[in-house]
């Protein structure tokens, strides 16, 4: 299992799990290379939009694929944005505009209040029919700031502060980021599962 579709349009998501999967021989190739098409994401949990996405590469490439599907889970907003952390603020996706919704919505709330997680689904399906699919969840907890702050990454990453490192997401090296964020998190958690099955 060599070659894995990702069902993914997000280039840095794909720069992401690329390096990730990289030491392993995988070779990541973006589903865009076998269909235009970009399924809905209409389920209510993260798991279920991985598992939708995944099918659906690994329907249109006939290749084992691999999806994930994550997202900002903000405490004072009750875990909101949360699986629309894309579409926050409309569609199409638009990272700047939704971290000024972002903003928006939490004026006003003091730091001690401001408390976030990033959640990552992996869901990693041999072929499209495949009865067990591979799951795994990865978690990354922070806090929003109020005005953003560095430049690498994407999404949410210029609000998120890691409160151990005294940066935002975006003022993380790509490696540091992999250490240490849902994404990476969940895909170590995926790969052990890999290598414990029977
Ligand atoms: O490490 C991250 N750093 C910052 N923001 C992040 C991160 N991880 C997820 N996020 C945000 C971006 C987007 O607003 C949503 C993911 O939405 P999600 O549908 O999974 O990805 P997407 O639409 O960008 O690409 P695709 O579905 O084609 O894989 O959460
Ligand atoms: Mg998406």
């Amino acid at each position: 299992m060599n070659d894995l579709v990702l069902a993914s349009h997000n280039a840095k998501k794909l720069k992401e799990l690329q390096t990730l999967l990289a030491p392993l021989g995988y070779r990541l190739r973006p589903v865009s290379e076998f269909s235009p098409e970009v399924p809905e994401e209409t389920a209510p949990s993260f798991i279920e939009n991985a598992l939708l996405k995944a099918r659906h590469a690994a329907r249109v490439s006939g290749l084992p694929a691999i999806a994930d599907d994550s997202g900002l889970e903000v405490e004072a907003l009750r875990g909101a944005p949360g699986v629309y952390s894309a579409r926050y603020a409309g569609e199409p996706s638009d990272d700047a505009a939704n971290n000024a919704k972002l903003l928006q919505a939490l004026a006003g709330v003091p730091a001690a209040r401001r408390g976030a997680r990033f959640v990552s689904a992996l869901a990693l399906l041999r072929h499209a029919d495949d009865p067990t699919p591979v799951i795994a969840l990865g978690y990354w907890p922070g806090q929003i700031l109020d005005a953003t702050r560095g430049a690498n990454g994407f999404g949410y990453d210029p609000l998120f502060l890691v409160p151990s490192l005294g940066k935002t997401s975006a003022e993380l090296t790509p490696g540091l980021k992999n250490r240490i964020s849902h994404r990476g998190r969940a895909m170590r958690a995926l790969l052990k599962q890999l290598r414990e099955r029977p």
